[in-house]
């Protein structure tokens, strides 16, 4: 006997809904796979902390941290942080292009405009060097980059930097430069193996010192500024974690570094943007009317130190959390051994740019600079060959054509 229409009806649209559950179920399936796996907005990835939940990012990290498979020795496997800061980004391209693995880390704060630091970090994506968004001062998200990682070597150059701005906000150099280093250290003590660390201490150290030229035997318990003071705390945190964990540590006193992807904070790189907008410039001279100079030390100079001190800084000797026997602790100073007058900079750059700088010259107020500092590197030199070679002129040169580059393409015509 025929089965009746309706029935038919019935028949055909319980076959539509089991497909459509069928199809449903199949989507949201999918939804929930590609959910647990791959960020919310993996278009435009934001390389932050939670992202490393992601195994996505995990396996990104991981490739960013193995060395070229012809590096020669095996390579290394850095965590570079302040990868986005200025001496952090060309050291991670350095490591990165003679075949070390490399993993940055950078909070990205507004100190000085962020996107300089973004377009710092763009560059290294290129490089294929990963940068993970993120503080010193986390323990948990440090934990979790040596929980993916075995680092052999840590190039610790995440700091708040410059002189000046301790008096407007003296709490941000604690965070950073004291709280944010011992957090590194207790991740770093407590790992398995432990890495060898360099880090970024200052040419500020030497504070009030009136021996010339620096050493690094030199007196440093007179540091004229905050911001010194915070480095010179880190050196001697640096001896408790070499004392008791037998973390290898190198800590590298920079002698006002600058160069192309500089700090807009600091006096070079601002002279350079109020010049070409017609603005006064203060330069600044000491009790009667004498000039303060600084050991200016180009960028490419100083990445040859920092190789120099990770390749020889020797293992850490401890494991988890214990020291197992002595290990390295050196300080070294990297500068460029040449004073140069802050008024004879200036005069680089007028030539440079073709301006006339409107110079005011003033009396250095109380801001925490030091009138003079000049580096003997003779104990770099011994132990690393370091070996500086970029005068001021030709330095500047190659910062003025990258300034032009970056801020304004339009009058690369008018430099010499
Ligand atoms: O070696 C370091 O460890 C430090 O180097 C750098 O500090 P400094 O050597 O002070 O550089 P920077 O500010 O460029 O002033 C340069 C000169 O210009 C003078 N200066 C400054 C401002 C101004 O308006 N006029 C002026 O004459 C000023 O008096 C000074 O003589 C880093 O910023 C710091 O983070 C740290 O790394």
């Amino acid at each position: 006997m025929d089965k009746p229409p309706l029935f038919h009806n019935l028949l055909r649209h319980q076959i539509t809904l089991v497909k459509f559950v069928s199809w449903a179920c199949i989507f949201l399936g999918l939804l929930l796979f590609f959910t647990l796996h791959y960020p919310h907005d993996s278009i435009t990835p934001r390389y932050s902390r939670s992202d490393l939940e992601y195994p996505v990012y995990q396996s990104e990290i991981q490739r960013s941290a193995r060395p070229a498979p012809d590096r020669r020795g095996g390579g290394l496997r850095v965590l570079v942080t302040g990868a986005a800061g200025f001496v952090g980004m060309h050291v991670s391209t350095a490591l990165r292009r003679r075949g070390d693995g490399v993993v940055g880390l950078d909070n990205f704060n507004a100190y000085y405009d962020p996107s300089l630091k973004y377009a710092r970090r763009a560059l290294l994506q290129r490089e294929g060097v990963y940068v993970v968004e993120g503080d010193i001062n986390d323990v948990a998200l440090l934990e979790k980059l040596f929980g993916l990682v075995q680092f052999t070597h840590v190039m610790h150059l995440a700091a708040q930097a410059g002189v000046r701005y301790a008096m407007k906000n003296p709490a941000s150099y604690v965070h950073s430069n004291i709280a944010g280093f011992v957090s590194l250290l207790e991740v770093c003590k407590s790992a398995n193996p432990q890495p060898a660390i360099v880090w970024a201490s200052s040419s500020s150290v030497y504070g009030l010192n009136t021996k010339v030229p620096f050493s690094e035997t030199d007196q440093t318990d007179q540091p004229s500024s905050l911001y010194a003071a915070t480095k010179k705390a880190g050196e001697e945190i640096a001896h408790t974690y070499n004392h008791i964990y037998g973390l290898s540590l190198t800590g590298l006193r920079f002698f006002t570094v600058y160069g192309p992807w500089g700090r807009p904070d600091m006096a070079y790189f601002f002279f350079t943007k109020d010049m070409l907008r017609k603005k006064k410039i203060n330069i600044f001279e000491g009790p009667n009317k004498t000039t303060v100079a600084r050991d200016f030390t180009y960028i490419d100079d100083i990445v040859k130190g920092c190789l120099g001190a990770l390749d020889t800084a020797g293992n850490s000797t401890g494991s988890g959390g214990v020291k197992k026997g002595p290990a390295p602790l050196r300080v070294f100073n990297l500068g460029n051994t040449s004073p140069v007058p802050v008024g004879k900079l200036v005069e680089i750059l007028e030539n440079l740019l073709n301006v006339q700088g409107k110079k005011v010259v003033l009396p250095m107020p109380a801001n925490g600079d030091v009138l003079f500092t000049h580096a003997n590197i003779s104990l770099a030199r011994h132990e690393f060959g370091y070996d500086p070679t970029t005068d001021l002129e030709t330095g500047l040169r190659k910062f003025v054509k990258w300034y032009m580059e970056y801020y304004q393409p339009l009058d690369r015509a008018s430099l010499v």
